[in-house]
């Protein structure tokens, strides 16, 4: 065995020498050529050299020609040891030969020549003698350096060996030049499920999975290990038995005997695989329906779109929403809500077809991502299948719920070109839907399209005008029919945006609720009417209470009553002053969450009134549930009183349904004098509308209770 060199680069080519050669690779393929060179194949033997038999590697017997090398040495050993006894007899003779010559010499029984060809010829034998001598000795000294080098070099392989073996990764060596396998650890073989046996002399292209990884690119491990690179990378192994196993591998290369190798150590990563995937998972799905998240919903979108875009191919997106909802989840709480959100993406999942993604933004709104050829006629097919699906009866514990919903669907590329603007754009359509009717569709318009922009052209002016001053009140007379005096006015917003000229309340209150833009705005209208109403006082016009339009909102906001009442405080006014008129449909759908906000506003003597009455299904048990001391019948009752007989009634029974509840009544849009004698005679108390005044600035409406009060 030669010494190991570290490198950090190895060069390795896959050439196929022969058809067969590609196929016992079993790296068949276009540009998957592989060199195979079986005398190569033969396995690195770290252990058994040493003759260790606790190594791991397989019996590998010693070569006949080191053998006879061995054989040799020791014979030439043998014979040195010899020749020295050799020698020295020689020498023993040597010296008395000579002595015997010189006492022939001196006897003149031998000649000088004779004895002097005696004497080289010993010389000689003498001189060979010494030379074989020291060849010997120089055969020892090499022999014992050959051990001593042969004992390092099994000292090293031990430490190798047992290096490998006590890893905890799987260890495979493998040859750079042809890629087959020479060597293992048994992590190895347990991580592959194969013997050692197996695994030696198998190439490295059959262990790897074909195809992508998890991540989707394709990661090569050849390259990866064969041509040097340096860092870790994740692929998947493919086991004996067919199974695959997620790896990390880390190789370097080192040379010996003046081949090069790789060394790689791969990790079992499934368990961190299973830890990531699950927080992918949690990341990307809604835990309540394990529907695909927002996020994930986005990052699909935005894929489809790309697709689209190559394939010039279209992408519908659906937002569904959800009628009702809101009121289920107010009135039966949040596990009934959630039961039914369960179920409606149940009966989603079951609509939409596996190819198209079903997700849930959040609350109750979902969403569908359609791609294909003629996705206009799909996603209308599958909006009428959905709805139809979603207005069917749900039974939750002991409740029969009924939910429907409203539908929006945006065309990539006619609607929009990014996932933003695509699900922005279904959105409004699904707003459109809802406005329409509910438990319909809709596809997005660009008369949608401009009812968004004036939206939020509406909703920045809002913003703007609460930071810089852009709003005023005026006032609207109401008139006691018993006295004849103004008793109340009525504080009505009014707003001039900068560019869209003056915009009605009943456009842009809705989108200050929505935006919750009403809580601060609501506070300034109740601090302006307070400051008025204080103004008139020191003026001398009493006797006239202050009537402010409350949104649903406000009085869901905490902190709504205590900001109510230092405002109050903060102009010398008095809880009685002050009257808040709040819808009849708005106040229903939240009688729960507001009736004690309402039962404190009443100790604080703050009156309240129902304002639009009739116009929603306020029951009579639930109307004596409420602090409330007067009813406003709406104006659409009102306006043709004298027509038509149906809503004279109607105002004859609020009337008479207010009295019995011992509740004050006002007929709103009162606008002629037939009207408001029919409302007299019906036993109305108190008018409002243009027959009075239309709402008027703070000094003209001063004018006006002042000449109609009397007061100076
Ligand atoms: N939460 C808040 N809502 C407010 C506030 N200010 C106003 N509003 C609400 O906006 C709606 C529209 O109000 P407005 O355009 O001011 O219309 C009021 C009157 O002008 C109108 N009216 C009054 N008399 C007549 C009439 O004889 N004929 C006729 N066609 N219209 C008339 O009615 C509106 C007042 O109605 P109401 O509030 O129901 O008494 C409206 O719903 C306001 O409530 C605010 O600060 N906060």
């Amino acid at each position: 065995m030669g010494t190991m060199r570290k490198h950090v680069s190895t060069s390795w080519k896959c050439r196929p020498t022969s058809e067969s050669d590609r196929t016992k690779a079993g790296c068949g393929g276009e540009g998957a050529t592989i060199q195979l060179a079986y005398s190569r194949n033969r396995p690195i033997d770290m252990g058994a050299a040493v003759g260790n038999t606790d190594a791991h590697p397989s019996d590998n017997p010693e070569p006949q020609e080191q053998k006879n090398r061995n054989f040799r040495v020791t014979l030439i050993i043998l014979l040195g040891k010899y020749l020295w006894i050799a020698g020295i007899l020689a020498s023993v003779v040597m010296s008395e030969a000579v002595t015997a010559a010189m006492g022939l010499l001196f006897k003149g029984e031998v000649t000088y020549d004779y004895l002097a060809t005696g004497m080289v010829a010993a010389l000689f034998v003498s001189a060979i003698m010494v030379t074989a001598i020291m060849k010997m000795e120089e055969l020892e000294r090499r022999r014992q350096e050959e051990v001593a080098k042969n004992r390092a070099l099994r000292a090293s392989e031990r430490r190798y060996r047992t290096l490998i073996e006590v890893a905890s990764d799987a260890i495979l060596v493998t040859d750079s030049e042809t890629g087959t396998l020479v060597d293992c650890n048994r992590q190895a073989e347990t991580l592959l499920g194969m013997s050692r046996n197996e695994i030696i002399g198998r190439h490295l292209c059959n262990l790897q999975q074909t195809g992508n990884d998890a991540d989707g690119a394709e990661t090569d491990l050849l390259g990866h290990m064969l041509r040097g690179k340096t860092g870790t990378i994740e692929l998947s192994l493919v086991r004996a038995d067919g199974t695959t196993v997620p790896v990390e591998v880390s190789s370097s290369t080192f040379e010996m005997d003046g081949r090069r190798y790789v060394h790689g150590a791969f990790r079992d990563i499934t368990q961190r695989r299973e830890a990531e995937d699950r927080i992918k998972h949690l990341a990307h799905h809604d835990p309540l329906t394990n529907l695909p998240n927002r996020v994930f919903l986005h990052g699909r979108l935005e894929q489809a779109i790309e697709l689209a875009r190559r394939e010039q191919n279209q992408v519908a997106v659906m937002f569904i929403d959800l009628d009702n909802f809101k009121r289920i989840n107010d009135t039966l709480g949040h596990r009934i809500g959630d039961a039914l959100l369960e179920q409606v993406a149940a009966r989603l999942t079951e609509n939409v077809p596996g190819s198209q993604v079903v997700g849930r933004l959040g609350g109750d709104e979902f969403i569908v991502v359609i791609t294909g050829n003629r996705v206009s006629t799909t996603s209308a097919a599958m909006a009428e299948r959905i709805l139809e699906s979603l207005c069917r009866p749900y039974t939750v514990e002991d409740y029969q719920l009924h939910s429907g919903a409203s539908i929006g669907i945006a065309i990539y590329p006619a609607d929009g070109n990014s996932a933003e603007t695509l699900m922005k754009h279904a959105d409004a359509a699904m707003y459109h839907a809802k406005s329409r009717g509910r438990n319909t569709f809709e596809f997005f318009s660009q008369a949608i399209n401009r009812g968004v922009r004036e939206r939020l052209d509406i909703e920045n002016g809002l913003r703007d005008a609460l930071k810089h001053g852009g709003f005023k009140l005026h006032y609207q007379p109401q008139i006691d029919l018993t006295t004849g005096s103004i008793c109340s006015v009525e504080a009505l917003l009014r707003w001039r945006h900068p560019l869209l000229g003056v915009i009605a309340p009943d456009r842009f209150i809705p989108i200050a609720e929505e935006t919750k833009l009403i809580l601060p705005l609501g506070l300034w209208v109740i601090d302006r009417a307070c400051h008025q109403l204080r103004a008139w006082r020191n003026d001398g016009i009493a006797g006239v209470r202050m009537a402010v339009n409350v949104s649903v909102k406000q009085l869901q906001d905490e902190s709504f009553f205590e900001a109510l009442g230092s405002i109050v405080e903060r102009h010398g006014l008095s809880g009685s002053d002050i009257e808040l008129e709040i819808t009849e449909s708005a106040i229903m759908e939240n009688l729960s969450r507001v009736q004690a906000l309402l039962k404190s506003l009443q100790d604080y003597g703050i009156t309240l009134s129902i304002d639009d009455f009739g116009t929603g299904y306020s029951s009579l048990g639930r109307l004596k549930l409420l602090p409330i001391q007067s009813l406003k019948i709406d104006r659409s009752f009102v306006h043709d009183i004298e027509t038509d007989h149906g809503n004279a009634k109607i105002c004859d029974g609020i009337i008479a349904l207010g009295h019995s509840l011992g509740l004050k009544i006002i007929a709103e849009g009162v606008e002629t004098d037939a009207q408001k004698n029919l409302l007299q005679n019906s036993g109305c108390d108190a008018i409002q509308g243009f027959l009075i005044a239309k709402p008027l600035p703070a000094d003209d409406v001063a004018k006006l209770i002042t000449q109609v009060n009397g007061m100076t």
